[in-house]
């Protein structure tokens, strides 16, 4: 099988790191996001080593998605992995102090984009058949709540809950499904949350050991490249020094 990795938000963080890693194993790579300027870098520093892919799109945008991938050269139609990883958290502030613009910003991301893209591309995956993957990013946000994570969190859900969903489904198609679900790691995320914040990015970060960029991605190439008759289902993987909190109560 031609192996061939499309990847959403691959112009940062998660998507980056997952573009290094499977490009180090020889696949084939369509690449995107909304930076042009860091796609171009991105296949720069990749396209000799493998064929590389690249195209702006806005995963939100779903007449968008279906022409990037209709419009998919020939030699890059055939995808084998989708990694949907596209996706943002807003407003880290009480739900109620949350302005509506930020919830729907994170759900036509974290939900729609998500939706689009995987619609767009189940014929190539089921017509490619044993072996391909669909490997959708969760989090522990998905599944744990706590303050200040409300819509990010509910988007969370409907990505673990949909993977689920498509696995039934997909049964007998031979098309895996995962929901990679990572706790607390180093990327962009925190600074795209707090609106550029780079005191509450380092703040959060300092005096313990978050996963990197390059951890997801080898996990997430772990769950792409397993026998042909394994799925992962889920992946909830945090670093050792995070772990959950108790219950909080209000007490007069
Ligand atoms: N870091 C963390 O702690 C965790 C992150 N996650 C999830 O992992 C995924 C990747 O996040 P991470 O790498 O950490 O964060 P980054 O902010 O570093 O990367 C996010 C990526 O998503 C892309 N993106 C955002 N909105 C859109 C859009 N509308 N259309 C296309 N691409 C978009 C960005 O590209 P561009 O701006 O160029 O469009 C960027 O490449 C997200 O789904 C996130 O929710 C899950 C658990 C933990
Ligand atoms: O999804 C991101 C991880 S967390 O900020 O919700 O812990």
């Amino acid at each position: 099988m031609n192996r061939i990795a499309f990847i959403t938000g691959a112009t940062s963080g998660f998507g980056r790191a997952c573009a290094h890693r499977f490009a180090e194993a020889g696949w084939s790579l369509v690449l995107s996001g909304r930076r042009e300027e860091r796609l171009a870098e991105l296949r720069e520093a990749l396209e000799d080593k493998v064929p590389v892919h690249t195209a702006v799109l806005d995963v939100r945008d779903d007449a968008a998605v279906k022409a990037m991938v209709e419009a998919l050269p020939d030699e890059f139609a055939g995808v084998t992995c989708l990694i949907n990883n596209a996706g943002l958290a807003l407003a880290p502030q009480p739900t109620q102090q949350v302005d509506l613009a930020d919830w729907h910003t994170m759900i036509d991301t974290n939900v729609r984009g998500l939706a689009n893209v995987t619609h767009a591309l189940l014929p190539t995956l089921i017509e490619q058949g044993a072996g391909t993957s669909i490997i959708n990013l969760g989090s522990v946000a998905g599944d744990t709540p706590y303050p200040g994570s409300h819509v990010y969190g509910a988007t969370k859900a409907f990505v673990k809950q949909f993977s689920y969903n498509l696995r039934c489904d997909l049964l007998g198609t031979g098309v895996r499904v995962t929901d990679v679900a990572p706790g607390l790691s180093e990327t962009e995320f925190t600074l795209v949350r707090t609106g550029g914040n780079q005191d509450a990015h380092d703040a959060l970060y300092q005096g313990t050991t978050p996963l990197s960029a390059e951890d997801i991605a080898e996990q997430i190439f772990y769950v792409a490249t397993l026998p042909a008759h394994i799925n992962i289902n889920r992946m909830d993987v945090m670093p050792v020094r995070q772990a959950w909190a108790p219950f909080a109560i209000d007490r007069d």
